[in-house]
């Protein structure tokens, strides 16, 4: 039996080819996992689960088949699709996760997050993180007519974009310390998260145990899987 783990599709109706891989993925091989993990950043934006975008019905109707078919499907937010919410949830049957779950698989203790908590450098971020989620600001933002919504999500789309391009790249990735410290706090061996683009599984250095941190990559042009199962961790990539 084998657990997947996914992040940062970044779905959007501006990439189809994304969106179909995406779907590929979940008709020909989620079905052979016994649980898939989404951890963060499935959509590029979310603004409310109000927004009629056609792509949002597309992609709960063919989690909410993953569903029916058996395999339970968990959601862990990430920095673009924080708002997603309980209605979603219900149309795509996902379970929504806290911000960090230990799992205990396979006699593997296995900490899972999206991994934007981790880049602790970037204090910018993390001040508008903090903002963002604020029970209250969300709960205002989300009062607010779906066409304001849009209009300060695109300003902020163009933003981070823009803010993310002079930042000097070490930023972007995490805290060694930040992921030091968090595996230690749960008693894992294993991290898994996405959010830096940058896939590779590292070894961590946990005083006297050696511990490891898989991190799954974006869905640009390839796809990317952690498979967790009784015989290991494996980091795949594969064409859509
Ligand atoms: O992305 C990376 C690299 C790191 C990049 C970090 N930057 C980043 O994440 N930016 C970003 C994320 C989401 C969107 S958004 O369009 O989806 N949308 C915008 C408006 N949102 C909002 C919510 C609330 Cl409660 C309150 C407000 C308020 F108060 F500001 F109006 C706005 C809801 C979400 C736009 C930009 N790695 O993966
Ligand atoms: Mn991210």
């Amino acid at each position: 039996m084998t657990t997947f783990f996914i992040a940062d599709i970044h779905l959007c109706a501006q990439e189809p080819a994304i969106t179909a891989g995406f779907l590929r993925f979940l008709r020909e091989d989620a079905p052979q996992a016994e649980a898939l993990y989404i951890l963060g950043d499935l959509f590029e934006a979310w603004i409310g689960d109000d927004d009629p975008q056609p792509l949002h019905a597309e992609i709960a109707r063919a989690l909410n088949t993953l569903h029916q078919q058996g395999i339970p499907c968990f959601f862990i937010h990430g920095n673009r699709d924080f708002l997603l919410g309980r209605r979603f949830a219900r149309d795509s049957l996902m379970t929504l996760l806290p911000e960090k779950k230990v799992l205990e698989l396979y006699g593997r203790r296995v900490l899972i997050l999206h991994g934007d908590t981790l880049c602790t450098d970037d204090v910018g971020y993390q001040k508008f993180r903090k903002k963002v989620h604020n029970p209250l600001i969300q709960k205002l933002f989300l009062m607010l007519p779906l066409k304001w919504r849009l209009q300060i999500a695109a300003k902020m789309r163009a933003g981070s974009k823009a803010s993310n391009s002079h930042k000097d790249l070490t930023i972007m990735d995490v805290n060694q310390h930040a992921v030091v410290q968090e595996m230690q706090r749960h008693g894992v061996e294993w991290m898994i998260h996405g959010h830096t683009h940058r896939p590779a599984i590292h070894n961590v250095e946990l005083g006297e145990a050696l511990g490891h941190r898989a991190v799954l990559g974006a869905w640009h042009e390839e796809g990317s899987v952690v498979k967790v199962s009784a015989d290991g961790v494996e980091l795949i990539t594969f064409p859509f």
